[in-house]
């Protein structure tokens, strides 16, 4: 509180008071809970790390006598890092995600978890059969019918397992792992219902602070509510958040509404982050939804916003997008709007991407199946590491005539060159690194006269050299001999071409990824370590740019979870968005506007969105009529 005292009274410490009244809710006896009400930008991470910061210095001594810590509950392991890095990695705080939070809840009790598990496959069982005898046959039938025997398969082993794993980061396929969805259901389940686990939770964490709990899972916050009520006097919630970024289906709808009345509600009401323009807009978006009304920095500049509408079936959409970010740099007189690397361009999925970027045909096999797709999209599946991390930088090496970095890639990464190696070669350490020589060649000679192999050919290459070790997932398939090769091929594209999804297994998956092109590896690359321009709306929650281009493309995505037509009036809404409205539930309008929020909201300094639409003067006339933007900031643009 030191900060706050010191701090110049420049009109810009409006809020000071919040991080006041939360200090003082951690420091009184009994503890009160509190819900921070903010909007985009308004420093909630930074009230976060101000109320550890205040814990640290009140309450160590405290906790550290009684062996109790604080809980901190965040959404990527990239936000955990970033708070304990600004707690100075503090071990009396826990900073974790959702999903190992509660699995050191969970862990360890494998008898209470193998009653639920019994009893939660059975009513899955039950209930699919239930389906199966009103189904009309057909694809859908077989699936249950596959779903039905593997969870029998499931049941029928419980009794043999002794003890449950999990990997909050992993695949988690073993008989005895839980999977993540599973994880968060029977800590939810057990906090709600035993006594055991509530204490568990209150004795270690007597404070929980939960960062974006707006889109923490809703049977888990449920039991986190009622925990907290039920002990009161020993148990405090802290929920950090901002209902209108709620982007995930499973958070909790209401949310802040109903609190129990000794909770404190602390508001933030300026934004940080963004210019006047984008505030007046997100405030715009936010009327219809609460009255939460931001104001600007005193020092915040004006701001420029753009809102350009295009027709849907236009061909080429990412030229066009190339010129109105020129178009922007006129505008913003910000001539950095002309290097796409500066420009963050926010797409509504990864399909998208894929296909914008150029890595589609790799990504949509794995995409596929459940248990690659967590892997594939943060980068961390093995089999895609072994061609991006290994065959991809020393290629990359070559192609720029840089042998200093290929022979430490080698060295580093090649059996053949590793001490085990070299020591059991003696005397013929030279012959071996001629082999490791030859083996890099080998490799290099796939990509000669200009050509660009497939994944397949590389992997094939790399099992006969034994330049990297092939990865578990692809041996199966690295081993196969050339003939047996050719029939797994003929019998991939037999199944592409009818469309044959039916008993697709990880490896078919995976045998239909090796079949695409290489070239795709360095897109794919860059979209997973966020240096390419593109990001999904989703993907930047919490993240702020200078320059933001968001693209507005129903066409474009799959799925009915958003739709901008709708939002912008452009499409009439069924008659089970007007149920659903009649009901208070959530509906896809709802749901797109707090996406556009999320993204309008990470611009510091220029806004450019650009719609596709199959109506462009209707949504031009409707965002005007909303008043959401001026009549000089909206351009129909015919290419
Ligand atoms: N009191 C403050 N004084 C100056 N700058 C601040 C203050 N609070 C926050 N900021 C700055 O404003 C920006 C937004 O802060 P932050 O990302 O923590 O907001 P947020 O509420 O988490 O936003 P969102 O929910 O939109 O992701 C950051 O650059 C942060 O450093």
């Amino acid at each position: 509180m030191l900060e706050v005292a010191l701090a110049v009274d420049d009109g810009n410490n409006i809020d000071a008071k919040v991080d006041t009244e939360i200090s003082t809710c951690l420091g009184q006896k009994p503890p009160k809970s509190f819900f921070l009400f903010a909007g985009a930008g308004s420093g909630k991470t930074r009230s976060l790390v101000q109320a550890l910061r205040f814990i640290q210095k009140s309450h160590s001594r405290r906790l550290r006598l009684h062996g109790q810590r604080v809980g901190v509950i965040t959404y990527t392991n990239k936000a955990c890092g970033e708070i304990t890095h600004r707690i100075g990695f503090d071990p009396l705080v826990e900073v974790s995600t959702i999903h190992s939070f509660v699995w050191t809840l969970i862990q360890g009790f494998d008898e209470d978890i193998k009653a639920w598990l019994k009893v939660e496959l059975e009513s899955e069982i039950a209930d699919l059969k239930d389906k199966q005898a009103k189904g009309r046959g057909g694809k859908a039938n077989i699936d249950r019918e596959k779903s039905i025997e593997a969870k029998t398969r499931r049941l029928a082993t419980l009794p043999d397992i002794p003890k449950f794993t999990y990997n909050p980061n992993g695949d988690n396929r073993g008989r005895d792992s839980l999977n993540h969805s599973e994880v968060v259901k029977i800590a939810s389940a057990f906090l709600s219902e035993k006594p055991t686990m509530q204490r568990l939770l209150i004795t270690r964490f007597p404070m929980l602070l939960i960062d974006e709990s707006q889109d923490t899972n809703k049977m888990l916050m449920e039991a986190f509510l009622s925990v907290q009520e039920k002990y009161s006097a020993e148990f405090q919630l802290g929920l950090f958040g901002d209902t209108m970024q709620r982007i995930y289906a499973d958070g909790k709808v209401d949310l802040g509404h109903n609190l129990p009345a000794d909770w404190a509600t602390p508001t933030k009401k300026m934004n940080h982050r963004c210019p006047k323009r984008v505030i007046t807009l997100i405030n715009n978006l936010r009327a219809d939804v609460d009255n939460q009304e931001q104001i600007p920095r005193t020092d915040a500049e004006e701001g420029i916003v753009r809102f350009f509408i295009l027709r849907a079936d236009i061909a080429d959409k990412m030229t066009a997008e190339k010129l109105i970010a020129e178009k922007m740099a006129t505008i913003a007189n910000d001539a950095t709007w002309n290097k796409p690397e500066e420009v963050k361009t926010l797409i509504l999925e990864h399909h998208m991407a894929a296909k914008r970027m150029g890595f589609y045909e790799m990504y949509e096999p794995l995409y596929r199946d459940d248990t690659l797709r967590i892997g594939l999209l943060d980068g961390t599946l093995s089999g895609l590491k072994f061609f991006v991390n290994r065959v991809l930088p020393l290629v990359e090496a070559k192609k720029g005539n840089d042998s200093f970095i290929v022979a430490s890639i080698v060295r580093k990464h090649s059996p053949l060159l590793s001490k085990t190696t070299l020591k059991a070669a003696g005397d013929k350490q030279s012959m071996q690194i001629q082999k490791a020589r030859e083996a890099v060649d080998a490799l290099w000679s796939l990509w000669k006269e200009n050509k660009t192999p497939r994944f397949i050919d590389i992997l094939r290459n790399v099992t006969a050299t034994g330049l990297f070790e092939i990865p578990e997932s692809l041996q199966p398939i690295a081993v196969r001999s050339d003939e047996e090769q050719k029939l797994a091929e003929a019998e991939i594209a037999r199944k592409m071409a009818a469309n044959d999804r039916e008993d697709e297994t990880i490896l078919d998956n995976w045998d239909q990824f090796l079949l695409t092109s290489f070239e795709q590896a360095k897109p794919y690359v860059n979209y997973v370590t966020g240096k390419a321009s593109f990001d999904t709306h989703q993907g930047v929650k919490g993240l702020q740019f200078p320059r933001v281009m968001v693209i507005i493309d129903d066409s474009a995505a799959r799925g009915f979870l958003f739709s901008y037509d709708k939002l912008f009036g452009v499409k009439e809404r069924t008659r089970n968005d007007f149920d659903n409205e009649k009901l208070g539930k959530e509906t896809g309008i709802a749901r797109t506007r707090r996406l556009f929020y999320v993204t309008c909201s990470r611009s510091e300094e220029s806004l450019a969105i650009v719609a596709y639409s199959d109506y462009p003067q209707r949504v031009s006339e409707n965002v005007i009529n909303r008043g959401w933007f001026a009549e000089s900031e909206v351009e129909i643009i015919s290419v």
